[in-house]
């Protein structure tokens, strides 16, 4: 698959003078409920309502959702509201049900896509529908895998296409429920410009009071809409009640965020972002000259230790360094998580020259 200009003609039909707004509950839990947060949310700028009908959860014993009854619950809200309808498909037979009940846009949730096999099967149950497809990114940090999965979509003929940023998970514990690790897809947007690009910033945060700030950063990294977990009554939600938002924060949050233009005309404007540019490209250079003979050091320390027959992972020089980066650079206002990153990739290249001096 390449990218084509195409893949966002299902997006530019809608003709939004906003960012795609997918909102709704976590899960169905009862006609009523639905009913209710679809009205509240026609209100708002949403377009599309989402609920959950099938829930996979980490364990089992938590609520699973309700089961195909849900989706007559869905249909009717379409029918009552106007608004599209969205939910999570997982296997052949939640697509047919699906297509029985008239939803709009099936997603693919992120334990789904990262299995090939199910993947494709999904993929042949949709074959021949004119249904939009949204691919959550897996759940490991793997671009290959989520575009791959978009790609087999694509192979069997779906061409209303867009993927959806989860959030990615890790072992270490961050703030976030699921690590965003926005590098990967801004190198995703890189490779499909055109391939719509929307954020869930509920499954990213696992928190309500963070969802607005990764919004506007998705704003500012040209996403073209958000998906956010939205209930009338989210402290009594019967799954994830920390991460919901109500109908009516999410009409506020939409008037608060910037939409940014992606480029900006003025000539005072344009001159200002050269100059600052070229101060950029100035450091940049320095900073690969600085690291250049950090690791030509590594490998002089590397003969060194092969003279000496001594190993190569030094922990107690290395977690000194560590400790004073950090502190160091919370002077220079960088975060430690920007330290741990940036200086265990470094550590680890000098490794790798080590490595290959010594068993050279
Ligand atoms: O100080 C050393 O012994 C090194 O090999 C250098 C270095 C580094 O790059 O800073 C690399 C490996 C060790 O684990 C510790 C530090």
């Amino acid at each position: 698959m390449e990218n084509n200009k195409e893949l966002r003609n299902w997006l530019a039909a809608m003709k939004l003078s906003h960012p795609l707004v997918i909102a709704g509950p976590c899960s169905a839990e009862t006609e009523e409920q639905v009913l209710k947060i679809a009205h509240q949310l026609k209100k708002t700028d949403t377009t599309v309502l989402r609920a959950g009908i099938w829930k996979p959860r980490t364990r089992p014993g938590n609520f699973e959702g309700v089961g195909a009854l849900g989706l007559k619950w869905l249909q009717k809200a379409k029918q009552e509201t106007g608004l599209m309808i969205t939910t999570e498909v997982a296997n052949a037979n939640h697509v047919d049900l699906a297509l029985k009940h008239d939803v709009d846009i099936l997603w693919i949730g992120a334990r789904t896509t990262v299995s090939p096999f199910i993947v494709q099967e999904i993929a042949d149950a949709v074959k021949g529908t004119d249904k939009i497809v949204l691919v959550k990114n897996p759940v490991n940090p793997d671009l290959a895998l989520w575009l791959g999965a978009v790609e087999r979509f694509y192979a069997a003929g779906i061409t209303k296409l867009g993927v959806i940023h989860r959030g990615f998970s890790t072992y270490e514990k961050t703030r976030y429920r699921n690590n965003p690790e926005w590098q990967i897809p801004i190198d995703l947007q890189n490779e499909f410009p055109d391939l719509p690009l929307i954020l869930d910033p509920s499954h990213i945060a696992g928190r309500r009071d963070i969802i607005f700030d990764l919004c506007q950063t998705a704003l500012d990294l040209n996403y073209d809409g958000l998906m956010i977990e939205t209930h009338h009554d989210p402290d009594n939600a019967w799954s994830d009640a920390a991460q919901q938002i109500t109908p009516k924060a999410l009409e506020q949050m939409t008037v608060d965020l910037k939409i940014r233009k992606q480029e900006g005309d003025a000539v005072e404007f344009k001159n200002k972002l050269n100059t600052l540019r070229t101060q950029i490209d100035v450091l940049d250079h320095q900073l690969l000259d600085s690291l250049g003979k950090r690791m030509k050091i590594a490998d002089d320390i590397g003969l060194l230790k092969k003279k000496n027959n001594v190993a190569i992972l030094q922990t107690k020089r290395w977690n000194e360094i560590l400790g004073r980066m950090i502190l160091e650079g919370e002077e220079n206002k960088l975060s430690e998580e920007f330290i741990l990153r940036i200086f265990k990739a470094i550590h680890q290249e000098s490794i790798n020259h080590q490595k290959k001096v010594i068993n050279d």
